[in-house]
């Protein structure tokens, strides 16, 4: 069943256009996630989807229903801000209260339910939400939305404001609830990293377009263009002469993911490239030369040229052997993906 459908979706601010012709559909009960630089419509995509602004042109659509006439408020869609926006003169429980539908009468029971499901613990009821951390402030308003018992939930960056090792447990535990309560979500950020963990369905903004949609690994190892590329990890773009599904680079002859016979650009991602020690009668293995490395723990960060590369390359490797200025193989695991043409 689908969920959230968007058609053709246009805004502009005066001559400000902020997004354009947007097509998303977000299934019923999974996490989409819409992930784009600064400025590419991410939150004015969320604002025309809870309703507090409205369209140009296009549908969006719940469950089938449009919902170009239904007032925010009853749209049954939950709005999760950066800051958590609490009420600051309410305590934790009445902030929590304030969303139930039409104050149940076992509101005190669901509230301390709620508490326990963001992780928080009862005792933290008749706090002020200056009286929280950040990363609690952040549980009371997931409680909050969730409360509203939402067929949608909305999350605008919810974890930018929290530190490193928070974001990570917060976005585990929003995953955890949403999850087992089986509401649909739709987050936006614009940290790559965050959106392929927390995505089953990933959105990719660019210039107030979708730039690429689908899954995430699929985003990741194939995506539709060089940008995308790039936005979502670090790339390796190479000129390769397809042949035979084989495309002939700096790097020697790459499997790729296509047939046929043309010259186009193919991408790898780091991970897919190993290093070794210079092998006698290994020739058809591209060389490569180490101009710096970085020791991190468990591994090392290299920095290689390769003959017929702009650009250095950025490699993590176990290879605790390989020094700077050594002269080292490069071996390409895996297959290489020919970009479309027209991107
Ligand atoms: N109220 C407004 N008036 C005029 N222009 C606006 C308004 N809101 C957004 N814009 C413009 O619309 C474009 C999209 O903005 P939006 O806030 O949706 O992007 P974003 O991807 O959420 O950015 P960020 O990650 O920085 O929050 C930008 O060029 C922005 O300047």
């Amino acid at each position: 069943m689908t969920m959230l459908q968007l058609v053709g979706v246009s805004k502009s601010y005066g001559d400000q256009q902020a997004v354009s012709d947007i097509g998303i559909v977000a299934p019923a009960g999974r996490r989409t996630v819409i992930v784009g630089p600064s400025g590419s419509g991410k939150t004015t995509l969320l604002r025309l989807i809870s309703g507090f602004e409205r369209p140009d042109d296009g549908s969006i659509t719940l469950d089938g229903q449009p919902l170009d006439s239904v007032p925010p408020h009853q749209r049954n869609i939950a709005y999760v801000a950066q800051e958590g926006a609490l009420f600051p003169h309410m305590s934790v429980a009445d902030n929590i209260g304030f969303a139930m539908p039409r104050r149940a009468t076992d509101c005190l029971a669901r509230i301390d339910d709620l508490l326990a499901r963001v992780g928080l613990p009862t005792s933290m009821k008749s706090r002020r939400p200056h009286e929280l951390s950040g990363g609690q402030q952040q549980r009371v308003a997931l409680a909050r939305a969730l409360a509203q018992q939402p067929a949608l939930m909305l999350l605008d960056e919810p974890f930018s404001a929290l530190d490193a090792g928070l974001r990570k447990n917060m976005r585990d535990m929003v995953e955890t609830v949403l999850r087992e309560a089986g509401i649909a979500s739709i987050l936006v950020t614009h940290d790559q990293s965050e959106a392929l963990a927390f995505a089953d369905h990933l959105v990719v903004m660019q210039a107030g377009r979708v730039a690429d949609a689908g899954p995430p690994q699929r985003l990741y190892d194939r995506p539709n263009t060089a940008a995308t590329a790039r936005f979502l990890g670090p790339a390796i773009i190479l000129d390769g002469d397809i042949r035979d599904g084989l495309a002939h680079t700096v790097l020697g002859a790459i499997r790729v993911d296509a047939t046929g016979s043309r010259r186009a650009s193919i991408l790898l991602r780091p991970e897919q490239l190993t290093v070794s020690p210079v092998q006698v009668g290994t020739s058809q293995i591209a060389e490569a030369t180490v101009l710096s490395r970085l020791y991190q723990g468990a591994s090392w960060r290299l920095k290689i040229a390769c003959p017929g590369l702009d650009q250095p390359i950025d490699i993590v490797t176990s290879a605790h052997h390989v020094a700077t200025a050594d002269t080292v193989h490069l071996r390409v695991d895996g297959e290489g993906h020919v970009l479309p043409e027209k991107t």
